[in-house]
Order: structure tokens, then C-alpha cells, then sequence
């Protein structure tokens, strides 16, 4: 354990899982710590020996030591063998899942102000773990006793809300609500005014349909679902636009127009930020009692171990975690 300059502020450190050991996630922490040095404290949760040759780490055994380090503190989670990048292997899953539960005690305990994950290989998971969730995001929210939550992408300029997950295309039309779509835009709302600084939110809606429908020549989900829940929420109070066209809904003038779009399935709200801005993307999980943010982008296990792994999203992903930890901890105080 080395000392360096303490933190500008006395918030606890950022709490950092490796993710996928096969992944990217070990190529990128070190460098995401030498971006963001002096500047968002932050702890890996991992095995240090899979990390690439050459980076600098310094074990801790309590976060408040990573407020001082020179370099990648890691708190050590043994994944009992080596990393083969491009490789999961089964027996490393459960390790994978006890990282993201300590990560998340941590913020309960108050040593950690946030969780930041690397990405997963969600087949790896259930696969090797049975693991029974389709992502972090419903992980997270039953760590959470079962909190209603909502994934947002960000980046400059625009935020995007996919009111229905990791399912597939066929099973969208029936899996969207009305509760479920009422539920995710006053999850949106609320997280806007609180954790995105924006008093009086304007949220663009989606049609599901080409040309939202068109008045019912092209499907009758926006007559028959979406738009009764939009004048539901504007009689409550809510500035809501649309349904609207997704095709014409995130060119620049458009996209300047509202705080956050919200899509009716993960492409059509992925598309587009990942098309604008796949590296500085981040991916937060709304309605949540702790701040979990994570890179946009997945395990790559194409270029894993290679060293050409881009860390700007998770630099970015780490910078929103500690902003949004800090603006929380403020309203608390
Ligand atoms: N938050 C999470 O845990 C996420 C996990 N995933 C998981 O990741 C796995 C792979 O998903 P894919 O759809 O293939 O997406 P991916 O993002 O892993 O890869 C797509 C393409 O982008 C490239 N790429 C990704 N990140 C990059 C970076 N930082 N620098 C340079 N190039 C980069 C990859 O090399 C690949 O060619 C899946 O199991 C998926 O479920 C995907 C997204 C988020
Ligand atoms: N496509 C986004 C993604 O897979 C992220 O999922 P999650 O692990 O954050 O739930």
C-alpha cells in the first residue's frame, strides 16, 4: 500500500467489479485508473492476478484505503484460477456473482459510494452458475428486496430508457403494459429531477410500430396502450411528447428537444446511443436504492487480453457513478 494525495472530497471510493475475468473488464481498470487519478476514488473487487502484466495494484483490505493509493487499489476476491481471455470457464461464475453481492453490501455498510460493474457474460453466468437473471439490472434490484427498476444509457446529449429488457422481439407486445410503461416513466422522471439535475423533465415517448401506428394503419399499441398511459401521466403532471416515430425521434434537433427518450424495446433505444457514442456511453440503473452505473459496452471477447480494449466508457461509467453518489449523498445530508 503506497500513499498518494488524498481525494478532493471525503466521499468513500467508488466500488469497481472485475466482471468477466474472459472479458475486457481487466484490460480497462488499469487504465481507467490512470485516467481518473485525483479525481473519482475507486476499488477493483477481483482476483489481482488477472489482471494484464504491468499494471501497477496495491491490495487493500478495507475501502477507505483506495482513498489514498497510487495505484489500482484491489480488494481481493480469490476466483481460484487463472484468466483466459475469450475464455469463460464455469468455475469462475460464482466468483463473478459474489463480486457485484460484496460491491453492493459495501454501499450498504457506507464504505463504498456506488457500484460500478464491468461487464458480464450472462450465458457464462447461467451456464456455469444458474445464474437466473437476465442482466445486472434485475440482479441488482433483487439484491435490492425486489426494487422496481428501470435501465437508462446516457452520454452527452442524450439518454435513452428500454421500457422492456433482455426478452425476446416476439414476446415485446405482451410484455408491454400499462403498468409496466406508467411505472418506467415515473421511474425516469423521478431519477431525472434527482440524480440528472433536471427540475422540470421533458421525456420523449416512443410508438412501438413504424410511424407510431399511423392511426392504427400500421398497429394498435400506441391507441390502445401507450397513448391512454401518456394522458394518464400528463393529467398528473408529467411534460410527455409523443408517441412518437422511433426513425425520427434521435437526429440532433430532435434529440435536443427532451431529457430522455423512453423506447419500448432494447434496440430501439440501444441503436441509437451506441450509433452517437459507443465510447463514452454509460449504462445506470434507475430506481435503485444505491448509484450503479457500468460501461456500455460488453465482454468483447473478440479483443480480450489483446490491450486494444477502449477504456473511455468505463471511465465514464466510473466519473457518472461518483457524480450521481455525490448529488445522493448531498440530499441526504
Ligand atoms: N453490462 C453488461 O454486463 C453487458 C454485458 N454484455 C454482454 O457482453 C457479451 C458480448 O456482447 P456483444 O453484443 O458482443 O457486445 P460487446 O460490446 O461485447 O462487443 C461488440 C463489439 O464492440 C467491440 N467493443 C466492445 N467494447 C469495446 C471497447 N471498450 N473497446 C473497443 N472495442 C470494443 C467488440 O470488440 C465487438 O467487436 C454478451 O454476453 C452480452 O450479454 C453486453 C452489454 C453490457
Ligand atoms: N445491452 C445492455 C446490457 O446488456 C446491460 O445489461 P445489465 O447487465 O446492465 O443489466
Amino acid at each position: 500500500m503506497t500513499t498518494g494525495a488524498p481525494s478532493a472530497d471525503s466521499l468513500p471510493p467508488v466500488a469497481l467489479t472485475m466482471g468477466e475475468p474472459a472479458g475486457i473488464g481487466p484490460d480497462i481498470v488499469g487504465p481507467a485508473f490512470d485516467a481518473l487519478k485525483g479525481e473519482v476514488p475507486f476499488f477493483l473487487i477481483g482476483d489481482p492476478s488477472h489482471l494484464p502484466d504491468g499494471v501497477a495494484f496495491a491490495e487493500i483490505s478495507a475501502p477507505s484505503e483506495a482513498l489514498m493509493a497510487d495505484h489500482l487499489p484491489v480488494l481481493p476476491h480469490g476466483f481460484g484460477s487463472p484468466r483466459r481471455p475469450g475464455l469463460s470457464q464455469a468455475d469462475h461464475a460464482q466468483h463473478v456473482i459474489a463480486a457485484i453481492e460484496r460491491a453492493v453490501e459495501l454501499t450498504g455498510s457506507g464504505e463504498a459510494l456506488a457500484v460500478c460493474t464491468n461487464p458480464i457474460h450472462k450465458k457464462a453466468l447461467k451456464d456455469g452458475a444458474g445464474f437466473a437473471f437476465p442482466g445486472h439490472t434485475e440482479f441488482l434490484a433483487h439484491l435490492a428486496g425486489g426494487a422496481e427498476v428501470v435501465m437508462m444509457l446516457a452520454c452527452d446529449g442524450l439518454r435513452v430508457v428500454p421500457a422492456t429488457i433482455h426478452i425476446p422481439i416476439a414476446e415485446v407486445p405482451s410484455t408491454l403494459t400499462r403498468d409496466l410503461l406508467a411505472q418506467v416513466i415515473r421511474t425516469t422522471h423521478a431519477a431525472l429531477i434527482h440524480d440528472f439535475a433536471k427540475p422540470f423533465p421533458r421525456i420523449a415517448v416512443a410508438g412501438l410500430n413504424p410511424h407510431a401506428g399511423e392511426g392504427g394503419a400500421m398497429g394498435y399499441e400506441e391507441i390502445e396502450m401507450i397513448t391512454p398511459v401518456l394522458d394518464g401521466l400528463r393529467a398528473e403532471g408529467l411534460d410527455l411528447i409523443g408517441p412518437q416515430s422511433a426513425d425520427t425521434m434521435f437526429h440532433a434537433a430532435a434529440r435536443a428537444g427532451y431529457d430522455a427518450a423512453i423506447c419500448m424495446y432494447h434496440d430501439q433505444a440501444l441503436i441509437p446511443i451506441k450509433t452517437i457514442d459507443f465510447a463514452g456511453g454509460v449504462n445506470v440503473t434507475l430506481g435503485l436504492p444505491f448509484v450503479r452505473t457500468s460501461p456500455d459496452h460488453g465482454t468483447a471477447f473478440d479483443i480480450a487480453g489483446t490491450g486494444k480494449a477502449d477504456p473511455s466508457s468505463l471511465v465514464a461509467a466510473l466519473r457518472m457513478a461518483h457524480q450521481m453518489g455525490r448529488i445522493r449523498q448531498k440530499r441526504r445530508t
